[in-house]
């Protein structure tokens, strides 16, 4: 018996959905690795269907964090700051190219008194997503503190990295563009994609998360393949590699499992 609701049909991906700059992505290709789309068409992804991996959301208090959440999760907007005491998850269910994966999103408290109960939380992420101020520099600079403090608690060799820019409606394009400028460094400091959305507008919200999601289904199903054994000699996965911008790579090679794919 399955006693969990179906997904929701605008949670459904049957294609990669793009990055928001190609100087710095995750990585730039068109679609879902090969050997991850024929895994999904032959129902070989073994227990990536079953999982709920975990995302958290960090970066300086009153970023809007939990405003961010709450768009996609709840397609509403609060104009009213409540701080995030501790922390707060949302789950999501997504089904990507026929298969279904669960994120469960933390939202994580940026004040400072907060702070250590909310670190407590963050082993076992795979993806983090780190949110600064697009009008406000400082909480630009704080972010590599927060990727470090997150880190402390997970494998940095194969953790997801996002950059958020937030509050993009109260910028004029000449701010944005300045501040884009610097945020596109630190991404590619840190090997981190980078995004600039807005809460309050919904601009690029669905598209990130939808990003987050695809991404992550991305890495469990290679991990997964090369856990069970199918890997193929001459295929390489590399993540977080040093290659040029892409810092989740791996080869193109055409997979024998699928002709033509
Ligand atoms: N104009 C605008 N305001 C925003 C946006 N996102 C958040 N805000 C406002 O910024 C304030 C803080 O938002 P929160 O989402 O509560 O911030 P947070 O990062 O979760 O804060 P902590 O829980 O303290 O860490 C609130 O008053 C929001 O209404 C946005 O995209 N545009």
């Amino acid at each position: 018996m399955n006693l969990l609701a179906p997904v929701r049909r605008d949670r459904v991906l049957a294609e990669l959905p793009q990055c928001l700059r190609k100087e710095a992505a995750l990585h730039v290709h068109k679609d879902f690795h090969p050997r991850v789309t024929c895994a999904c068409q032959e129902h070989r992804t073994g227990t990536v269907g079953f999982k709920i991996s975990k995302v958290i959301v960090v970066g300086d208090l009153s970023v809007g964090k939990t405003c961010l959440i709450n768009r996609f999760c709840k397609d509403t907007f609060d104009k009213n700051y409540k701080a995030t005491i501790g922390v707060d998850f949302e789950m999501e269910r997504f089904e990507v190219l026929g298969v279904p994966f669960s994120l469960q999103l933390w939202d994580t408290a940026g004040q400072e008194r907060f702070k250590c109960i909310a670190s407590t939380y963050y082993r076992g992420a795979q993806a983090i997503i780190i949110v600064f101020n697009l009008n406000d520099v400082a909480s630009l600079e704080h972010t590599k503190q927060w990727l470090a403090d997150a880190l402390k608690e997970n494998d940095p060799s194969s953790v997801l990295l996002f950059l958020v820019g937030s509050k993009k409606d109260l910028s004029t394009p000449a701010q944005y563009a300045l501040m884009e400028k610097d945020a596109l460094k630190v991404a590619q400091e840190i090997k981190a994609e980078y995004w600039a959305v807005s809460s309050l507008s919904g601009e690029n919200v669905r598209e990130f998360f939808f990003r987050v999601a695809a991404l992550t289904f991305e890495a469990n199903v290679l991990a997964e393949l090369e856990k069970s054994g199918a890997r193929r000699i001459g295929d390489v996965v590399r993540i977080n590699s040093d290659d040029s911008n892409l810092y989740l790579t791996a080869s193109r090679k055409k997979p024998t499992c699928c002709p033509g794919g």
